[in-house]
Parts: structure tokens; sequence; C-alpha cells
């Protein structure tokens, strides 16, 4: 039976002072933060995730945005290295608490840049961005960790939006969707659906139809159901002031072997 985890990690007392790169910077309500934290945490706990807490880093105001850590294949978490330095120290606790899980641990080395944002993974093929936070090295270094293992890595040009998840996501099925705007090639994914909403392109799966969205893309939201899933949806405002949206905020884990 697969197992049901997933990596979260509660915002940093500083996290109005998280990079933004593409967008102008506003003001973040830390304590509205931390509510849709939570909330976001409830649901999924609520659709059968048993949540892992990586311990806090409060000195590094973006690491709420814990999928950028790390990339898990299977039952091997590779360690990121972002391609913003000044994320660099917020993959202490992650790599402890992948450890502690049982995963076996590999590192992305310098040359390479990679941003767990930028690793979009369906099934065993791998889409990576190759964009402003990750190199070619770090594509190289994700071919070389996980095509041994089974994997297939596609590598996507990414230059409109911070990572590729910022672009696009996949629906339970495979199929990828994005807004196209913000997409540099469509044409390289197999299935592909456009969405009238940029933050409409970032879902969680969260258990069968249901899948999990923000409640800034209510015309995504209806398509989607229109469509026969079941979107769940959490505000996450305060995150996407910074860049964040709902699938940097955890890290799902299905195939640990403990
Ligand atoms: N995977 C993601 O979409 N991560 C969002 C990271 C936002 C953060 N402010 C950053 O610029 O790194």
């Amino acid at each position: 039976m697969p197992s049901k985890k997933a990596l979260i990690r509660r915002p940093s007392p500083r996290l109005a002072e998280g990079l933004v790169t593409h967008l102008e910077r506003e003001k973040v309500d830390v304590g509205l933060a931390e509510e849709q934290w939570e909330a976001y945490v409830e649901a999924l706990r609520t659709h059968g995730w048993e949540t892992v807490e990586v311990d806090p880093a409060d000195d590094c105001p973006d690491s709420v945005f814990v999928e950028d850590t790390v990339v898990m294949y299977r039952n091997v978490a590779l360690i990121a290295r972002s391609g913003a330095e000044s994320r660099r120290a917020e993959t202490a606790g992650v790599e402890e608490a992948v450890a502690r899980l049982g995963c076996s641990v590999n590192w992305i080395w310098e040359p390479g840049t990679l941003d767990g944002g930028d690793v979009l993974k369906i099934g065993d093929t791998i889409y990576v961005g190759r964009g402003g936070r990750t190199n070619a090295a770090g594509v190289q270094q994700v071919r070389e960790a996980f095509e041994p293992l089974g994997a297939r890595v596609v590598p996507v040009p990414v230059s409109k939006v911070l990572h590729l998840k910022s672009a696009v996501t996949a629906l339970p099925d495979g199929t990828v969707i994005g807004h196209i705007p913000k997409v540099d090639r469509p044409s390289l994914f197999p299935r592909f659906l456009s969405v009238p909403e940029e933050a409409g392109a970032h879902v969680v799966l969260l258990d069968g139809p249901k899948v999990l969205m923000a409640a800034s893309a209510p015309k995504t939201a209806d398509l989607l159901a229109d469509l026969g899933y079941e979107p769940v949806v959490v505000d996450i405002s305060e995150f996407e002031k910074l860049e964040g949206c709902v699938t940097c905020l955890s890290v799902r884990l299905r195939e640990l072997y403990a």
C-alpha cells in the first residue's frame, strides 16, 4: 500500500522578506499567512495525507516553500541546490527529515542548480524546467540520479515564470494544464489543456478526482469540476504575493518502503 506522507514546513517569521522575481513586491500579512498555512495543512490531512513537519528554518524567509528543497523519485530524495543562493540554507533540515523517513539521499552538486519547483513528475516521465533557478548541469544531474531507476527526463524551457510548476502541473490522468501566456512550449506535452487563469495551472493531486487548488482561480475550478474533478479550494493569497502556489507548500512522498 503506497504511503501518503507529505512534508510541510511552518512559515518563517521573516516570510515577508521572501524573494520576488516576476512580481512587484506587495506587503505580506504574516499572521494571515500562518492561518492560511494551517488551513492548507488541514486540507492535506482531511484528504488522507499524514503530514510530516520539517524543523522550521526561521532565518530563511522562503523556507515554507519546502517543495523547492527536494525532489522525490521512488525512495530517493534528491536534495536541491537552489538557483537562489539565499535559499540554500533551507536544505539542511529537509535532508534530516527525509533521512529519518528512510529515504536514500542524493544531492545536486556545484555547478548544478535546481529548485524542486522546476520538476514535474508524470508517472516515470520527469519534466525539468530549465530557467532562472535550474541550470543545464542541474538538469543533467537529475538525469544521472533518476534515469538509472527507470525515469525519463525531459528538459523544458521556462522563461515567463519562476518555475516550471508555476506554469504547468498535471491532472490525475496525466493531462498537463497551463495558462497559455505563461507556458513557453505547450507542444512539448503529449496532452495539454489550457486553463483560463495563471493560478489555475497549479493543482496538487489529493486523492482520486480531488485536486487542491488556490481560491484565486475560480474559473479554472469550475472548468475542472465540469470535467469531473473535485476541486478542494484553499486561500493562499499571502504566499502568492511571494510567487508561491499550492504545489510549493508541500512535498508528497508516495513510494517510501518504510
Ligand atoms: N515551487 C515554488 O513555486 N516555489 C515558490 C518559491 C517562492 C519564493 N519566494 C522564491 O522566489 O523562491
